[in-house]
C-alpha cells in the first residue's frame, strides 16, 4: 500500500510518520533530560563511535569493522551502567511529572480543591534559621508526586508550625540532616534524600544541600526553600534555577506567588534575586 509520501522505492506510510515523530520526542526528551550534565558529553561520544561504526561499515573496512562491532554489541549493556542515575530520573519523570498524572490530578485528586498553602510558619522559621545559621532545605510539593523522596526519610504527617520546623531543623535533633518535605498542607516527612544535580554550571559557592535542592527541581516541579549553614542565606530553588540571597519580604513574595500559581514555567528572577547563572 502506497504511503501518503511515495518516494520512488521507498515506501514511507503513516506508520513511518509515526515512528519517526516518536523517535524525535524521545531524542528531545533524553537531550533534555541530559542537558547540562556531565552524561551529555558521554551520550555525545557513544553517538560519535556509532556513527564512526557505520560510515567504517559502509567503506567495507573488515578489521575497524569488526573492532568497533565489538564495542558496539556491549554498547547497550555499557550504556545502562553508565547512565543509571539518567535512565531512573528518565522512568521516574514518565511515572511521575506526565500527561498520566495531570489527568489524575484532574479526575480524582484535583489538587485545586486543597485550601492554599499558608507560607507564614516557613518563611518565620527561615529568618530565625538564618540569624542562627542554622541549614534547613524544604520541599514544597507541586503537581509532581514526592513521595518517593518522602519515603527516603522519617514520616511526619504533622501539622506545620514555625516551633516545630525549628525544632527539625535545630542541629542536635535526630532529624536535621536531610530535607523536609511539604504536601497537602502537612509536614509530610524529615530526613529525606534528595537527588544531587550534576549540573556543572552550578557554581562552586553552592554546597551540597543547594546541589540536592536544585537536582530536585531539574527532575520535579517542586519549590525548594534553601537556608545556608555557612551564610545563612535564605535561597529558592524551583526549575533547576536558584534565586539566591532574598530578603524576608521577597522570599514571602516569590513563595506565594509560585506556591498559588502552581506548577507554572518561572518568571524571569527579579531583580534583587541572582539566578543560577549570575
Ligand atoms: N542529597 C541530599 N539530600 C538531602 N539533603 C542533603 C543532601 N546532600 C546534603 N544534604 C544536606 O546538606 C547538609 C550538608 O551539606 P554541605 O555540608 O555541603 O552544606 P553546606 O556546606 O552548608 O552548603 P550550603 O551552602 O549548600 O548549605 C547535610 O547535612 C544535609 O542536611
Amino acid at each position: 500500500m502506497a504511503g501518503p509520501f511515495p518516494i520512488n522505492f521507498l515506501h514511507f506510510g503513516w506508520i513511518d510518520a509515526a515512528d519517526v515523530l516518536l523517535v524525535t520526542v524521545l531524542l528531545y526528551q533524553l537531550y533534555k533530560l541530559l542537558r547540562g550534565s556531565v552524561a551529555l558529553n558521554v551520550a555525545l561520544g557513544l553517538v560519535s563511535f556509532y556513527l564512526l561504526y557505520l560510515v567504517v561499515k559502509a567503506t567495507g573496512m573488515e578489521l575497524l569493522t569488526k573492532i568497533l562491532g565489538q564495542f558496539m554489541s556491549v554498547g547497550v549493556l555499557a550504556s545502562i551502567i553508565l547512565f543509571q542515575q539518567e535512565i531512573r530520573r528518565f522512568l521516574l519523570n514518565v511515572g511521575k511529572a506526565t500527561a498520566i498524572e495531570r489527568m489524575r490530578a484532574w479526575t480524582w485528586g484535583r489538587p485545586a480543591e486543597a485550601a492554599p498553602l499558608a507560607v507564614g510558619p516557613f518563611v518565620e522559621a527561615a529568618k530565625s534559621l538564618s540569624n542562627k545559621l542554622t541549614g534547613a532545605l524544604i520541599c514544597f510539593t507541586q503537581a509532581s508526586d514526592l513521595t518517593p523522596f518522602a519515603d527516603s526519610g522519617d514520616r511526619l504527617d504533622a501539622e506545620i508550625s514555625k516551633r516545630l520546623l525549628l525544632a527539625i531543623f535545630n542541629k542536635t535533633s535526630p532529624l536535621h540532616d536531610g530535607a523536609v518535605i511539604v504536601a497537602n498542607g502537612r509536614l509530610q516527612a524529615a530526613r529525606c534524600i534528595l537527588p544531587v544535580s550534576e549540573n556543572p554550571d552550578v557554581p562552586a559557592s553552592l554546597g551540597l544541600r543547594h546541589r540536592a535542592a536544585i537536582g530536585l527541581s531539574e527532575i520535579t516541579d517542586a519549590v525548594v526553600l534553601v537556608v545556608s549553614e555557612e551564610t545563612g542565606a535564605m535561597s529558592l530553588v524551583r526549575h533547576g534555577e536558584v534565586h539566591r540571597n532574598l530578603p524576608t519580604g521577597e522570599l514571602r513574595a516569590l513563595l506565594n506567588e509560585w506556591l498559588l500559581s502552581g506548577p507554572e514555567q518561572p518568571k524571569a528572577a527579579t531583580a534583587s534575586s541572582a539566578a543560577l547563572s549570575a
